[in-house]
């Protein structure tokens, strides 16, 4: 599928809530020869969670950092929150929480005289109202209860919950997350799956990025694969899921005479290996694959297995990235 690049229509860049969340044009970083990012044109709506993925170096930090205001792009242009980026950042970022490298915490204070060093930090953080920010962010990310307990001695999931509350100290709209599963464990994992279903269902839109597609797609509405700094696919996670080609397999003792009947039945790509006669169906043929059974039955074929096969998402994901190695090494 094509990358969207396309404007909300009628929609002002000036913040409104009817622009997506996220919306680049041609983003472009190049670091010498390396386009780390090319030509990208992001597409965030609001309320989603967008799984960002691709494989390690395939450009999702440097986006990342882009859309933050981190780096400078070599070409192109965004928008966060309907705001255009550098113009109006003072009034887009305050609405932004991010984990892009986790903040550093000391790992012998508490998660609580952690966060307060941190607020403490924030020059726009009012002291007065310092207590109840860390304690709502706190409960927000189910750490209420552990709040007294040593960094140190927190579980790694707890650890990544008690960062992405260092990224919710301050109301947010947004919420952007490099790579928040890295190095976890599978609790781990789950538990920062669940609290992005929770944020997002309090109305956040959250952009995550991912080179396990196994690990974000239950909790994705929406997905962007990453390529060589190319995005190559983006779209709601069930359409992406449709437009994947599926393949008519015949398994029969008659598979020349099967493979010409799929043909005229037009079938594309078929081939034979052994038993086994393969295609690809029209999405006419695909409404109504009894018929074809019954087409080559009444033509004499033999059939002993017939199977429509879908590919997976995460099929689907490796055909794209190149089975999630570095693309670049
Ligand atoms: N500051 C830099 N100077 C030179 N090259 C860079 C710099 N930052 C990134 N790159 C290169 O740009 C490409 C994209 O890197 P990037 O970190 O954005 O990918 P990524 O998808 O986030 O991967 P990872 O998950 O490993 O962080 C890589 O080839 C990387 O080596």
């Amino acid at each position: 599928m094509p990358p969207s690049a396309a404007a909300e229509p009628g929609g002002a860049s000036d913040g409104s809530g009817s622009r997506p969340a996220i919306e680049t044009r041609s983003l472009t970083k190049r670091f010498g020869e390396v386009a780390a990012v090319d030509d990208l044109s992001l597409r965030v709506p609001r309320g989603s969670v967008y799984g960002f993925l691709g494989p390690n170096g395939s450009g999702k930090t440097t986006t990342i950092r882009m859309l933050l205001g981190l780096v400078h792009p070599t070409a192109g242009d965004h928008d966060i929150l309907g705001y255009p980026m550098p113009a109006r950042q003072r009034d887009a970022l305050p609405r932004v929480g991010s984990l892009v490298e986790g903040p550093a915490f000391h790992p012998y204070l508490s998660g609580t005289a952690n966060l307060q060093r941190l607020d403490a930090a924030d020059a726009h953080a009012s002291a007065a109202t310092s207590a109840a920010r860390i304690r709502s962010a706190l409960e927000r990310v189910g750490l209420g209860a552990a709040a007294g307990k040593r960094y140190r001695a927190y579980s790694l999931g707890m650890k990544q919950r008690l960062a992405i509350a260092a990224a919710l100290l301050a109301p947010r709209d947004l919420l952007i997350l490099d790579e928040p599963t890295n190095g976890l464990d599978p609790q781990g994992t789950r538990e920062v799956r669940h609290l992005v279903s929770a944020l997002v269902n309090d109305g956040m839109t959250i952009l995550i990025s991912s080179h396990l597609l196994s690990e974000i797609e239950q909790i994705c509405s929406h997905i962007g694969v990453m390529r060589a700094g190319r995005l190559v696919a983006q779209g709601p996670i069930h359409e992406v899921q449709s437009t994947q080609q599926a393949t008519v397999v015949v398994r029969t003792p008659d598979p020349g005479r099967c493979a010409q009947l799929l043909r005229e039945g037009g079938l594309g790509a078929v081939q034979v290996t052994g038993d086994v006669v393969t295609g690809v169906p029209s999405a006419a043929t695909l409404a109504l694959p009894e018929d074809l059974v019954a087409r080559l039955v009444a033509g004499q074929v033999r059939v002993r297995g017939f199977q429509v096969e879908t590919p997976s998402l995460e099929d689907f994901y490796v055909s794209l990235t190149g089975e999630g190695f570095d693309v670049r090494a």
